[in-house]
């Protein structure tokens, strides 16, 4: 049973909208209750009638962290190239500036949280793929379930302005009673088949794979990550639901993720985080170098010590932890990392793996560290800025939010962001799926296919392929 004290939201309204009256201006009211268990995909559900392309979904591989959102109260939206991380910053401050924030709790992702993200590149022509994303995309929802540890917390926030009344409590109180009673409701799945799988131009990028080779091998670039995308067709509307149940179920230990835009559905499930940060503690991690797992515990444990010994792959690997160690050292005082790569095995692949943590300075929000680490050489190159303009110039693909910063930060600063790979983007009866992977002057381009290949694997298995 969820019982919420409902006076109490209408006496704290009264006083958001008396301040919104003496500013001239909307001002937010946020409250933080603490709630009985919930299914976190029974949420995501029940907002499927009133808050469809108003959700998202978040969880970290831990279960530490589940963050559920409907509706939105705010958005952050920009299309703007130069300053985009701290315009985000910017707005999200004057958004949260003179709120009223009811939150008796110390957690984290309680209380007002913007969830979304960046595109890969705003220099990027962008497409109609990705016409319902903005190059910056935050959502501050009306309704937030957050999991954390275990413990359930509903936040609701509101956005009062001097001309509303208590009327605006009454109706935010009936719609969350209105989502609480239909929770109870046993959801169906929706079954879709899936009647084809196009990949897009494979002997083309192939051959800009052998091209970029070429160019490595005479420097001064030394890894670009090429991607490439498929596109599938079914026989009906593939619902996000569906897709979320089956990344939850199969890719339990990613970061899964879906962000609803407008009705599109973003969502993947990522082995890799870009940057964590709680208080002052910063974690990132690198993670490139790739090979598939093995169908036998001892084959599986022979691919693993070839590719700890391999050095294409170690190279590949090598790139992005100096490129993040030096990153992390501009804003931190401390960053540890051990010297050698272990391995990250999840369903379909393993994959070169070193954890970064660090100590950064007071004033380092996390989207300025977002801004030093995107995109790492593990989804751009080396060096970033050159690499990029390499992608920019012969990838036939918009990424749009494809291998690009996705997360959420609350109003405290603490947040995570992962990077938004194994992913793909649903539009109706069709979806495109991303996949990408680090070109060294070692690459082959047939093995490159083959591990991107791969990588394709967990959103195709969610979206009822093979
Ligand atoms: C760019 C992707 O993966 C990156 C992360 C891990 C391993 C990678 C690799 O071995 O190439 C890639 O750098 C992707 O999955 O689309
Ligand atoms: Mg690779």
């Amino acid at each position: 049973m969820v019982t919420i004290q409902e006076t109490e939201l209408k006496e704290r309204g009264l006083l958001a909208v008396s301040r919104a009256k003496e500013l001239g201006r909307p001002i937010l009211i946020s409250e933080v209750h603490k709630m009985d268990t919930i299914n976190p995909l029974s949420f995501f559900n029940i907002g499927k009638e009133r808050f469809l392309g108003e959700r998202f979904f978040w969880k970290d591989p831990t279960d530490e962290i589940m963050l559920i959102g409907l509706g939105i109260s705010k958005q952050i939206q920009s299309d703007q190239v130069t300053d985009r991380f701290f315009h985000v910053e910017e707005e999200w401050q004057k958004f949260l500036l003179e709120s009223l924030i009811f939150n008796p709790y110390p957690e984290n992702g309680l209380g007002p949280v913007m969830f979304g993200g960046f595109s890969f590149d705003p220099n990027k022509m962008k497409t109609d793929l990705w016409s319902k994303y903005s190059d910056s995309l935050f959502h501050i929802p009306k309704y937030l379930l957050s999991i954390i540890k275990g413990q359930t917390y509903l936040t609701t926030n509101i956005v009062c302005t001097p001309h509303d009344n208590q009327d605006l409590f009454i109706k935010v109180t009936e719609e969350r009673k209105r989502l609480f009673n239909s929770l109870d409701q046993s959801y169906q799945l929706r079954t879709v088949n899936l009647l084809e799988t196009k990949e897009v131009s494979p002997e083309k990028w192939k051959k800009t794979v052998e091209d970029v080779v070429q160019d490595l091998k005479s420097g001064p670039l030394k890894k670009v990550v090429l991607a490439r995308e498929l596109r599938l067709v079914f026989d009906a509307p593939f619902e996000a639901e569906t897709a979320l149940f089956n990344l939850f179920n199969q890719q339990h230990e990613s970061f899964i993720f879906v962000f609803e835009s407008n009705g599109d559905a973003f969502l993947g499930a990522s082995p890799e985080r870009l940057v964590k940060k709680q208080g002052n503690d910063v974690f990132s991690t690198c993670l490139a170098g790739s090979i598939p797992r093995g169908n036998t515990e001892e084959e599986d444990k022979i691919l693993g010590e070839q590719l700890l010994n391999d050095q294409k792959n170690l190279i590949e690997h090598g790139f992005v932890v100096e490129m993040i160690k030096e990153a992390l050292e501009e804003t931190c005082d401390q960053v540890i990392l051990p010297d050698k790569p272990q391995l990250m095995k999840i369903r379909d692949i393993q994959h070169l793996y070193t954890p970064v943590i660090g100590k950064c300075q007071k004033d380092a929000s996390i989207l300025l560290l977002v801004e030093r680490l995107h995109p790492t050489p593990a989804l751009g190159g080396l060096p970033k800025k050159e690499a990029v303009e390499k992608i920019r110039e012969l990838e036939e693909l918009d990424r749009g939010f494809y291998a690009a910063p996705l997360g959420w930060v609350d109003y405290r600063g603490n947040g995570e962001f992962a990077v938004s790979i194994r992913s793909g983007l649903i539009q109706g009866n069709e979806a495109s799926l991303f996949a990408g992977c680090g070109v060294v002057a070692d690459s082959n381009s047939e093995s490159e296919y083959l591990e991107t290949g791969l990588k394709f694997k967990p959103m195709q298995r969610a979206l009822g392929g093979k």
